[in-house]
């Protein structure tokens, strides 16, 4: 008879058989999971406990171990970083051996810090006898052989703990869960997956479940916490998937799609870090507010390198502080658009009526619109974006007046100095180069999207074959206005079509690269002699640095990572994008990510079934088929380890009622609250609203909750409840998300979660735009334990 080890399993939380019933579902077979069950006190339960509490003080002294050893390793990193920070002058070469070194004694010590918390999670039981402790990182044994004391989970050994099954057992005897706080081994359960021993009576087993259920029905805090402990083997395999390729990952709410971005990328880091080290990784969120959420769990994992943003961020030196309407935000996003700009900077293309008049050198000069037609032509031809056409453009305007000033002097007197110098002094002329740059003008993208925003006559001639007068109007603002996100996709793509006139910085920069590359190779000449004398047996520098590698950390000597220099650089290309809620993103937006990624080494996260842009995705293949056609993988995850049974099967009202082929995902538990619905009259709703949440508040004590709200209700609710309940904290903004009771409007809550959820009057919600029900969908997914619905207008049939 197995007995029950675990001292706090979650009380009303049930299982729903989901996990196991992945068995019968043919996902791959789970293990046998022994259920709690409650024993009368007897001589063998005391026994039990006996050797419950013997198996917690043996992972007791197996874990204060490896802190001691983890506290060694910072004490050590800490004395030989302040040694190398203490040194100075030396040769260029000890410098550069000191940069490097200073870089990766940081970069230890603060994967060091990171994981003090939940240092050790797990241990697997081989059938071998062999016993493995997993963990955030690896530690070794150096007094013995180099020993593996604690394996990192992203470690190819480490894979079993995830994935083994009694089915397929991959060797594995038992699998056991770790419970700690802070150094404490609280308690622990285990997983039997031999079940021959099982059943000959070994009694460690306990219900497999428990470590994760109580993960799932903890207090939320509003920072989203990491899943290290617990992924699931449907998760495991898609963190674990290959680098190169698209991987579209969809799943419905709560399948933990984000959980599994972010360790898909800590995994990729862990695997492919040279690569990916140089190039860096890319996270792209829906808006700020989720990317704060979202932002400790990488640096948890002991990952700094990850550079997290949203579309709008992308840009460097602009903040996109303003707002557009949906629909507005969808005319911006799309890929029509692309043609509307580049007619924009062809306006901006000019040639003169007849001519225009200058003076050089005291006598009249011409710039006659044949010469400019011509200059123009030539320009066009060279394909060049508009600031490097403009070279051609001026080269053949200069020539075209050069010949205008000899025919002048009488070009049979001339030879070719004098026409060298009748184009020097041409050139030289501010009042004539002020003439010719005012047809073809260097411009910026932010010049031509603000002149063309605020223009209704530039609008009209770049947006004539693809705007119609309504949407013209949607796009027209005030000059200088704040820029919105949709904007910055534009200007990203009006970079790419002015183009930047750089040449003399990269012959610069070519030349600094030449040298630093020259350098770094005597560099490593110089200390590979040093070592084949030193030690032939020990790791040679050059196999772990190249000169490329050794002069790019050379260039970069301010010790920034990868990720911060690509956040200064728009043309940055990352080694690997990963793009959460990627439903959400428009055509235009699309293009800035795939500028970012030529590689196409990319996961992208997302559930059509949420999309609540206008401008957003109805179809994976509908937006990867432009840049990869069909050559991209497509993985599912069905478990909702969010939101309750019951909660959920409200929502699933909403999805048949979305697209009757779309099936919701299955919840992992029930948490015995059933959603609750009350009608008010429209003039009562602020009371009722804050009674409402008095109640909520007191239902779930330390934890969280989300009022949400349609756009319009947005200001009046956060006013009233912030005034009504001063004391309860009330955020109105999305980054009071750790307040204890926060007001968002649907568009800010996307990919969130609460412990209870007020959905305010959700026919106006869906009513709100096109994909109102989408909207619906994601504001009834968002809770872990309770939702409540208060409306004064009826129902959408979905709720009803
Ligand atoms: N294996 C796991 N162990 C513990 N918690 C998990 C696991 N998988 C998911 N979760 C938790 O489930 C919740 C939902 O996960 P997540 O936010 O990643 O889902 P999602 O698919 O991105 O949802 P949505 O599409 O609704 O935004 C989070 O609290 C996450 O930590």
């Amino acid at each position: 008879m197995p007995v029950r080890c675990t001292a706090d399993a979650p009380g009303p939380v049930r299982t729903r058989g989901i996990l196991a019933g992945r068995a019968s579902a043919g996902r791959g077979p789970v293990p046998v999971r022994i259920r709690p069950e409650v024993e009368p006190l007897s001589s063998t339960r005391v026994d039990r406990e006996a050797v419950r509490t013997r198996e917690i003080a043996a992972e007791q002294e197996y874990v204060s171990k490896l802190y001691g050893k983890l506290d060694l390793l910072r004490e050590e990193t800490t004395r030989r970083l302040r040694e190398t920070l203490g040194q100075t002058g030396g040769s260029p070469q000890a410098r550069t051996e000191r940069d490097i070194s200073t870089r990766m004694y940081t970069e230890r010590l603060t994967q060091l810090s990171a994981v003090e918390h939940g240092l050790c999670f797990g241990r697997i039981d081989q059938d071998d006898g062999e016993t493995f402790h997993i963990g955030r990182l690896g530690l070794f044994d150096e007094d013995n052989d180099y020993e593996p004391l604690l394996i990192d989970w992203r470690a190819p050994a480490a894979r079993p703990f995830y994935l083994a099954t009694a089915a397929a057992r991959d060797g594995v005897r038992l699998r056991r869960h770790l419970r700690t706080s802070w150094r404490q081994v609280r308690d622990f359960e285990d997983e039997i997956l031999d079940l021959d021993a099982a059943e000959q009576g070994q009694d460690l087993g306990l219900a497999g479940e428990a470590t994760l259920l109580a993960r799932l029905d903890a207090r939320r805090t509003g920072q989203m916490q990491d899943i290290v402990a617990t992924i699931q083997a449907e998760q495991d395999r898609i963190i674990r998937a290959g680098l190169n390729g698209v991987l579209v990952v969809q799943g419905g709410p709560g399948t933990g799609k984000t959980a599994v971005a972010l360790h898909r990328a800590a995994y990729l880091l862990y695997t492919f870090r040279e690569q990916l080290t140089k190039r860096g990784v890319l996270v792209v969120g829906p808006n700020t507010t989720f990317l704060s959420y979202i932002g400790q769990v990488l640096p948890s994992l002991g990952e700094t390198g990850v550079l997290l943003s949203t579309v709008g961020g992308l840009y460097p030196g602009i903040t996109a502080t303003g707002a557009d309407s949906a629909r507005t935000a969808e005319i911006k996003g799309r890929e029509s658009m692309v043609k509307v700009l580049t007619a924009a900077v062809r306006d901006r293309q000019q040639v003169p009526k007849d001519h225009v008049e200058v003076t050089f050198d005291h006598e009249p000069l011409h710039l006659r619109k044949s010469d400019a037609t011509a200059a123009r032509a030539k320009a066009r031809r060279s394909r060049k974006p508009h600031n490097l056409g403009r070279r051609i453009f001026r080269d053949a305007m200069f020539e075209a007046l050069t010949t205008q000033v000899a025919d002048r002097l009488g070009r049979d007197l001339l030879d070719r100095r004098d026409l060298d110098e009748i184009r020097q002094e041409l050139r030289a002329d501010a009042g004539v180069a002020a003439a010719v740059d005012a047809l073809w003008p260097e411009l910026t993208p932010t010049q031509v999207l603000d002149d063309l925003l605020s223009d209704a006559t530039a609008l009209r001639s770049a947006g004539r074959k693809h705007l119609d007068d309504d949407e013209r109007a949607q796009l027209l603002r005030e000059r200088g206005a704040a820029w919105t996100p949709a904007d910055v996709a534009l200007l990203d793509e009006l970079a790419e079509l002015l183009g930047e006139d750089d040449t003399q910085a990269q012959a610069e920069r070519d030349r600094q690269q030449r040298e630093e590359l020259a350098y770094a190779q005597g560099v490593l000449h110089i200390m590979e002699q040093d070592e084949e004398i030193a030690d032939e047996e020990r790791l040679r520098v050059s196999d772990v640095l190249d000169a490329e590698l050794l002069a790019e950390r050379q260039g970069t000597r301010s010790d920034m990572t990868a990720a911060q220099r690509a956040a200064e650089d728009r043309t940055w290309t990352f080694g690997h994008v990963i793009v959460d809620e990627a439903q959400e993103l428009s055509a235009m937006a699309w293009r800035v990510l795939m500028r970012r990624c030529p590689s196409r080494s990319m996961t992208l996260v997302g559930d059509i079934a949420q999309t609540g842009a206008l401008g957003g995705a109805s179809s994976w293949d509908e937006v990867l088929h432009p840049y990869v056609k069909d050559r991209w993988k497509l993985a599912e995850l069905t478990v909702n380890y969010r939101t309750p049974a019951e909660i959920m099967d409200l929502a699933a009202n909403v999805l048949s009622e979305l697209d009757t082929d779309l099936a919701a995902p299955s919840s992992v538990r029930s948490s015995g609250h059933p959603p609750w619905t009350r009608e008010v009259a429209e003039r009562d709703l602020g009371t009722e609203l804050v009674q409402a949440v008095s109640g909520e508040l007191a239902e779930i004590g330390e934890g969280r909750l989300a009022v949400v709200v349609p756009p319009h209700l947005l200001e009046r609710a956060g006013e009233r409840l912030a005034a009504a309940l001063p004391e309860q904290v009330v955020g109105t903004e999305p980054d009071d998300l750790e307040s204890p009771a926060v007001v968002l409007a649907v568009e800010q809550v996307k990919g969130l979660e609460f412990d209870s959820v007020l959905v305010v009057e959700p026919a106006a919600i869906t009513g709100e735009t096109e994909r109102g029900l989408n909207d619906l969908y994601v504001a009834l997914t968002r809770a872990t334990q309770r939702l409540g619905i208060l409306h004064s207008a009826p129902l959408p049939a979905a709720l009803r």
